[in-house]
């Protein structure tokens, strides 16, 4: 599979969504970040905004919701049209309940972990999911540093999908630019959330095949992905 770019709209002009989806039009997902002031101290927007972005882009969204109770909430982001929806196992009552739930009213369904929430206590969780979000910065807003120290993690999980032969994605989201992109690769990283290397570029769209590009060949040098 070549690398996915999910560009997030956070770094976007939120007064011009609709132009600000068209203008990354290449990428494979749009990932927008819900934020509730409780789960991160931020706000930004909730199911109405994703009904009209649905409606206003071709492009699937790519939900990650970074609030609470998302056992209540999440089934909402499906009806409202996003394709994918990624909630966090640190606030979730039910995390396999959820998934099946995402799963069952057609949506992929997939779970985020902060920096400091470790990978092994949810191996037997994984083929109850489409993706798995390894948080590369901690949640709330854009424009930090990716953490370097995530890498190994980022490592770990690919080997336990490797080790179970599951199909899902995994997708790092936090400081992923063109300096910092190819070590996430290397890691086993599939899909990449980029939102201010995207929409800090003079051409957003530009940027997501450059991006692409790096990931694609630091991937093809990969030890994970010549595995296969
Ligand atoms: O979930 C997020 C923050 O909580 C964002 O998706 C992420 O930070 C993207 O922005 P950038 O690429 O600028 O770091
Ligand atoms: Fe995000």
């Amino acid at each position: 599979m070549a690398a996915q770019i999910n560009p997030s709209i956070l770094s976007a002009d939120f007064a011009r969504l609709a132009e600000e989806a068209k203008a990354v039009q290449g990428a494979d997902w749009l990932h927008v970040d819900v934020m509730d002031n409780h789960f991160v101290p931020n706000l930004t927007l909730g199911v109405p905004v994703v009904e009209s972005l649905a409606r206003a882009t071709d492009t699937p969204l790519d939900c990650h919701l970074m609030i609470e109770d998302p056992d209540r909430w999440a089934p909402q982001y499906v009806e409202a049209g996003a394709s994918s929806v990624t909630f966090h196992v640190e606030a979730a009552a039910a995390p396999v309940r959820l998934a099946r739930e995402i799963r069952a009213k057609g949506a992929r369904a997939s779970m985020a972990l902060k920096p400091a929430t470790p990978i092994e206590p949810y191996e037997d969780l994984l083929p109850e999911l489409d993706m798995l979000l390894i948080m590369t910065v901690e949640p709330g807003f854009g424009g930090q540093a990716f953490l370097d120290i995530m890498l190994p993690k980022i490592r770990r999980t690919r080997e336990l999908i490797g080790k179970h032969g599951l199909q899902l994605w995994l997708q790092v989201d936090g400081g992923v630019s063109a300096s910092t992109i190819e070590r996430c690769a290397d890691a086993g990283a599939d899909v990449f959330v980029a939102g201010s290397a995207v929409y800090g570029a003079q051409d957003p769209a530009e940027a997501v095949r450059a991006l692409r590009a790096q990931a694609d060949t630091a991937t093809a040098a990969a030890s994970w992905a010549c595995d296969h």
